[in-house]
């Protein structure tokens, strides 16, 4: 069974490569909450009012994904639960959000995590992909993919707030020893547009997969390298 969560800035790419690996590999995509999320659109109209509601939605429905994805063999999931803090302290540091929800957030948050560790589940992703996009490139697909309420001309002080939201994400990643993990340079492979950058980024990923024994012989699927060949096991 592999678990394998995608990580990145907003617009990084991972919706798209979660679409490009299930087909690849064969297995489930678990999509983040975005068209059907009422509260998004209220978040960026007014973040200080929502910023709290926004977070509890998404730990919300992002631990029922949790449970629905591990009750599949393989699966694939757009956007980890390990992010949700570092959004929800961006705005806690911007002033969204009061110290009270600040510590009831954390504690949630934590609670859902031990709870996914030790209980029932007993699961941590067996591959974290994180694809790393530059600010510049941050911007660019934010604004190729066209959500009116991301938009800086909709809202110009988004500007600063992607520019750190960028900065942190490096860190954080950096510091994640949660599970295996992999880099993807989102600025360097256009995997929606160039079918060789796509093969380049799918055999990174099943490379990796290989070292860590979750890919199995299937005469199918092939590297470039011939080191991985296989469905997830
Ligand atoms: N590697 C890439 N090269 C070129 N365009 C890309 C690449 N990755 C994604 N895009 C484009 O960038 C936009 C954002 O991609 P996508 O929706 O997959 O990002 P995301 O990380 O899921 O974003 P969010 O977290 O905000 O939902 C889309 O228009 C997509 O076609
Ligand atoms: N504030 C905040 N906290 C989260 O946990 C979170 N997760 C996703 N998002 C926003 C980013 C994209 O606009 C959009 C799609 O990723 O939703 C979040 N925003």
């Amino acid at each position: 069974m592999a678990v394998i969560v995608l990580a990145g800035t907003i617009g990084a790419g991972k919706s798209s490569l979660t679409e490009m690996l299930v087909k690849e590999l064969g297995t489930t995509a678990f999509y983040e909450s975005v068209e059907d999320n009422e509260v998004l659109p209220l978040f960026y109209s007014d973040p200080k009012k929502y910023a709290f509601l926004l977070q509890i939605y998404f730990l919300n429905r992002r631990f029922a994904t949790i449970k629905k994805a591990l009750a599949h063999q393989n699966n694939v999931l757009d956007r980890s639960i390990y992010e949700d803090s570092l959004l929800f302290h961006l705005n806690a540091d911007l002033g969204r959000a009061s110290e009270i929800e600040v510590g009831v957030y954390d504690e949630l948050l934590d609670n859902m995590l031990e709870e996914l560790e030790y209980s029932s589940f007993k699961k941590r992703p067996d591959l974290m992909i994180h694809i790393k996009v530059s600010f510049e490139t941050m911007l660019a697909r934010i604004k190729k993919r066209n959500r009116s309420y991301e938009q800086i001309e909709f809202d110009p002080t988004l500007y600063d707030y992607y520019k750190e939201l960028n900065r942190r994400y490096e860190i954080w990643f950096d510091e994640f020893d949660v599970c295996p993990k992999l880099e993807i340079d989102g600025d360097r492979y256009d995997f929606i547009d160039d079918d060789e950058a796509a093969e380049e980024v799918l055999n990174q990923i099943k490379t990796k997969l290989a070292e860590l024994g979750k890919l199995e012989e299937e005469p199918n699927y092939q590297t470039t390298n011939d080191v991985a060949k296989g469905i997830l096991n």
